[in-house]
Formats: C-alpha cells, sequence, structure tokens
C-alpha cells in the first residue's frame, strides 16, 4: 500500500449506499436528502435520541509540521476501530476548504485506510456547503454596499465597515483591496479586502447554530461595521438576516457519508483553528450524539488551538463536555520540535526526538488542565524506527499517561483497536471538565489565561490598536464572550520559528475583533493572515483529470 496515494486507496475502497449507512446510524430514511448514492444531508428535526447518553472522544495533536500528523487519520481510524469491538459510534468531522486542497495542506477525508468516502467529491465541492457560504458571506458585502451607495440611512462610516469579502481559496491578492471605483453610478469607493471563506463569521455560527432558525437569530446579530458615531451596525437593521438564511437552509443541513469500512460519518462545517474556532458543527456533533453511543470528533491543529477552542467555545456554547482527548503525536513532528529540518524529518535522530518530546508534554498538560484524560496517538510512519518508537512509548509510561502506537493509516480500524481499548478505560472513569475562564472574566484577562496557562507564556502585549478594541467591546457590553485565538498552528506562542516548548515569551496581540453573529471574540496574534496564500509549486499543479472525469493529484 506504501506505493498508493490516499486517492488512489480510497477509490478501491468498497463503498455502500447511503441509505445503508443510514439505517446503521439509525438514521430513518425520510430524514434523508439524497446527493447521489453516497451521500446524503440528514434532516435533524427527523432524529430522535438523548445526546446526553453519549460519549464525546476528542482528537487533538501536538504543533504539527506543515502536512499535518495525521488527526483526520486516527479520527476516522479509532472510529473504525470502535466498530470492531461492535460499539455504537460515528465521527463527526470537519468539511474541507479548496484553499488547502489546492495550496500545499490536502483535503480532510484522512488517509491510507482510514478515509472518509467518496473521497473525491468531499476533498472538491461535496455538497455545496462551501459555496453557499461564500455565497452568503459576498451577498451581505453586496447589501452593505448597496446600502450605503443608495443614500446610507443608516449613516455607515465606509471606512469602517469590518465585513470582508471572502472566497474559498488561497488568494494572497485579494488581502486588501478597493472596491466602488469607477464613478458616481459604481458605488461609493472604500478599502475592503478578502478572508479564507473558512475564517468567515458565516461559517463559525452555521458551526455554533442550533437549527435554522437560531442561525438566522445569530446572523442577524452579525456587526457589519460601525457608524460615523462609532455605533454598531447589524445585519438586522440591514433587514437581510432572512436572504442569509434562506442562501444557507440547505448548507445548515449536516452531511452523512461513510468511513472505508462503513462507519457513519457526519461532516459538517470547516473553520480553520488557526484562525477560527477550529471545530465541526454543533448540530452534526448533537446529532451524532442522539444517534450513537461513542461520537469520534476533531478539531483543528493542536491543543493550543483547536483543542483549546473545542474546550472554551464549542463545548460552553453546546453545553456538554469531552469525555476523553486522544492527542495524535508523529516522531516526524516530535523531531521538527527537537529542530530538525523539515527535509530531514525521513532520517533517524533519537537526539532530537528527545528534545521534542517537551512539546507533547505541554499538550498533555493542557488537557489536564481542563480535566480530560489524555491518550496519546502515537500515529505510526513505516519510515519510523523501532528505537523512535520504543522512546516515545516509554517515556509515556514513565509520565503516568496512557499511549498507543496507532497504525490505522496502513490496517484501517484493526490498526486501532488498542488505540480503542485505552480510550475505552477512560471513558470509565468519572468525568471532571471544566473551562480555563468563566464568561465574567474580561476579555483581556481571557486572553492573559489562555497565554499563559495553555501556551506556556509569560503574558500579552496588547497594541495600542487592540487596547482600543478592547474598550469599545466593553462599552458596547460584548465582555462576555469566550476568546477565538488566531495564531499560528506550529508554536506555541506566536512566532512560527519558536518550536517545542518555549518559555519566557509574551504573546502579540495586534486586534480583537467582536464576531457577534458567533458570540466570540477573535484575537489576532503575531503575522497570523486570514487569507492565505498559495506556496510557490501548489499542489494544483499535480491535479488533472480525464475526458471520462477521473481525476488525479488529489493527493
Ligand atoms: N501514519 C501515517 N503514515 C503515512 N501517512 C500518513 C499517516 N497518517 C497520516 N498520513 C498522511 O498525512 C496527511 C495528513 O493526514 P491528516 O489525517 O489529514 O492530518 P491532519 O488531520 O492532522 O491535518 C494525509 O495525506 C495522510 O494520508
Ligand atoms: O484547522 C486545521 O485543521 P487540521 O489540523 O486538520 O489541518
Amino acid at each position: 500500500m506504501a506505493h498508493m496515494t490516499d486517492q488512489e486507496i480510497a477509490t478501491q475502497a468498497d463503498i455502500r449506499p447511503i441509505e445503508e449507512i443510514a439505517e446503521k446510524a439509525g438514521i430513518p430514511y425520510d430524514a434523508l436528502e439524497m446527493y447521489g448514492k453516497y451521500k446524503a444531508k440528514v434532516d435533524i428535526h427527523k432524529i430522535q435520541g438523548d445526546e446526553q447518553h453519549s460519549k464525546v472522544v476528542l482528537v487533538s495533536a501536538m504543533n504539527p509540521t506543515p502536512a499535518g500528523e495525521g488527526k483526520s487519520t486516527c479520527t476516522v481510524g479509532l472510529a473504525d476501530a470502535f466498530n470492531k469491538l461492535e460499539k455504537k459510534v460515528m465521527v463527526a468531522l470537519r468539511e474541507p476548504s479548496l484553499g488547502p486542497v489546492m495550496g500545499i495542506k490536502g483535503g480532510a477525508t484522512g488517509g491510507g485506510r482510514a478515509q472518509v468516502l467518496p473521497m473525491e467529491e468531499i476533498n472538491l465541492h461535496f455538497n455545496g456547503d462551501l459555496h453557499a457560504i461564500t455565497t452568503a458571506n459576498n451577498a451581505l458585502s453586496a447589501f452593505i454596499d448597496n446600502h450605503i451607495h443608495h443614500g446610507n440611512a443608516l449613516d455607515i462610516d465606509p471606512r469602517r465597515v469590518t465585513w470582508k469579502r471572502v472566497m474559498d481559496m488561497n488568494d494572497r491578492a485579494l488581502r486588501q483591496v478597493v472596491v466602488g471605483l469607477g464613478g458616481v453610478t459604481r458605488g461609493v469607493p472604500r478599502e475592503d479586502g478578502f478572508d479564507i471563506t473558512v475564517a468567515s463569521e458565516i461559517m463559525a455560527v452555521l458551526c455554533l447554530a442550533s437549527d435554522l432558525i437560531d442561525l438566522k437569530k445569530k446572523l442577524a446579530e452579525i456587526v457589519i461595521g460601525y457608524t460615523y458615531d462609532r455605533e454598531p451596525v447589524t445585519v438586522g437593521q440591514l433587514e437581510v438576516e432572512g436572504a442569509l438564511a434562506l442562501l444557507l437552509k440547505e448548507a445548515v443541513k449536516p452531511n452523512l457519508v461513510q468511513t472505508m469500512e462503513g462507519t457513519p460519518a457526519l461532516i459538517h462545517g470547516g473553520p480553520f483553528a488557526n484562525i477560527a474556532h477550529g471545530c465541526n458543527s454543533l448540530i452534526a456533533t448533537n446529532t451524532a450524539r442522539k444517534l450513537a453511543d461513542i461520537v469520534v470528533t476533531e478539531c483543528g491543529f493542536g491543543s493550543d488551538l483547536g483543542g483549546e477552542k473545542f474546550m472554551n467555545i464549542k463545548a460552553r456554547k453546546g453545553n456538554f463536555a469531552p469525555d476523553a482527548l486522544v492527542l495524535v503525536a508523529t516522531i516526524r513532528a516530535l523531531k521538527m520540535n527537537g529542530g530538525v529540518a523539515k527535509k530531514d524529518l525521513g532520517e533517524a535522530n533519537l537526539e532530537a526526538l528527545k528534545l521534542g518530546i517537551v512539546n507533547l508534554d505541554k499538550h498533555i498538560e493542557n488537557a489536564r488542565k481542563f480535566g480530560v484524560e489524555p491518550v496519546v496517538a502515537l500515529n505510526d510512519f513505516v519510515t519510523d524506527t523501532d528505537e523512535e518508537r520504543d522512546f516515545v512509548l516509554d517515556w509515556c509510561k514513565e509520565q503516568g499517561v496512557r499511549v498507543s502506537l496507532t497504525k490505522v493509516w496502513e490496517h484501517g480500524g484493526a490498526g486501532g483497536t488498542d488505540l480503542a481499548e485505552k480510550v475505552l478505560e477512560v471513558l470509565e472513569m468519572p468525568q471532571n471538565f471544566h473551562h480555563l475562564y468563566e464568561d465574567a472574566l474580561p476579555i483581556d484577562q481571557k486572553i492573559e489565561t489562555i497565554v499563559t496557562e495553555v501556551y506556556g507564556g509569560d503574558g500579552v502585549i496588547f497594541t495600542d490598536k487592540a487596547k482600543k478594541q478592547l474598550a469599545e467591546i466593553d462599552r458596547h457590553g460584548w465582555g462576555d464572550f469566550p476568546v477565538c485565538m488566531a495564531k499560528t498552528q506550529y508554536s506555541l506562542s506566536d512566532d512560527p520559528a519558536l518550536l517545542g516548548r518555549p518559555k519566557g515569551f509574551k504573546v502579540t496581540v495586534r486586534e480583537v475583533v467582536a464576531k457577534t453573529g458567533a458570540g466570540f471574540v477573535v484575537a489576532l496574534t503575531g503575522d497570523i493572515m486570514t487569507m492565505p496564500g498559495l506556496p510557490k509549486v501548489p499542489s494544483a499543479v499535480n491535479m488533472d483529470v480525464d475526458a471520462d472525469g477521473s481525476s488525479t493529484g488529489l493527493f
């Protein structure tokens, strides 16, 4: 299998009609809205069940290499392992963005023998949710500029429109643009810019809404900018929340697909975890909780990003708690955190491993800060050496943390049964989950808490701009919102070059932006960008499609 690509493996897999998968999941046929033979959307109002009976296993990771350490792969493989152990299990994943697909990161459907199917369709347009979110976001931009053009009754200051256009592609050329050029018939000139769709507040609102009506309520509460008197202007004041909800009425339904071993999977919502909250939707997770005894779900990048935001944002707003946390680690990521250059990560290097393991140590500590017991999944690469594997396994045992040499990429569910057994031990333990901070803590202190407790930093430097924005947030009464940190995924700090377990650093917060529809405040740190750029040689150059529609190069 080593010579086969993920796409080749997925294409050769035995895929079942989606009705069979729905039946296995306990989803009634009349709740399905078919999207071809192998995909469907689910009408959640036709799903019965008690969410509280389900156990939630969250899959996070250590700080990753640019390729990713196998969270999606281990999420799928662990669920397949539970399936092999005859547990009633479902997977809840985020859906891919075309930015990383065409760029460098790849898709979000797992890998090897631990993938969700149909991989090509999921990684390209899937059921159209990302396009619907892009359209709703940009329709709002059009409504804003149209309002300003036609008399501006709400007195919107064109210099203070905070709502940005989006595109689901990495395009640095669109980070800053000017719209409304060409004279009086073409609108009012103003600066604008594009974010990538997965950083849109529309995405965040869709992921945190409980249903379509709640979505519409959250949409109405989005602040799109400020008046000349610095007062916030909302979507509700533009009276377009109904139109936006209409554009999203299909996208708000979760998508049912399957793993290569026939385990039911709900894929819905796809915010990145470095620039957004990095968790799939509450609708999908709660639907899975109603249907399955165990839900395996993932969050982006490491415990410092997706993990922290799952605990402090998604679990808080969803009023539930994770029952176990799987920390995916790889020998290659440990070596990178021990100072090995990316090009040399394939070479055995025990010394670097000993240095880099401090990064994993911090992520184990982070899990326990939330009162959630971690299980380390050492995601095994065929290039790893026994000496390296043994060092990590022995180290974990010395630290008193459960660890499993996980081979789901190579063997599917059969490669994850040891991991599943260890997770089951944790699921038997009493739940001790707690948030890191209470709602009433001021925003700046929430940020300080995250930086010192989760990142291991010494404190926060707020720019003058951020300080002014904090004061405005307090003035408008948004201080109770949780915080969504926008930070590099490579380092615990805001400096991507600081690997391992940096100490004595401060994080610089350059901007603090209230997302009043989603109900959180985004703190932009370091040089993080909300519109990524493409690499010099994007993955796109390896892609092709022939006359019968069969594609190549989708990793
Ligand atoms: N154990 C493994 N051996 C080889 N390749 C792997 C392994 N685990 C993951 N991969 C590959 O690494 C890439 C990233 O995996 P993915 O699960 O998407 O990571 P993440 O979700 O953490 O970003 C995928 O191409 C996948 O096939
Ligand atoms: O938001 C980032 O998610 P991954 O860790 O799955 O790339």
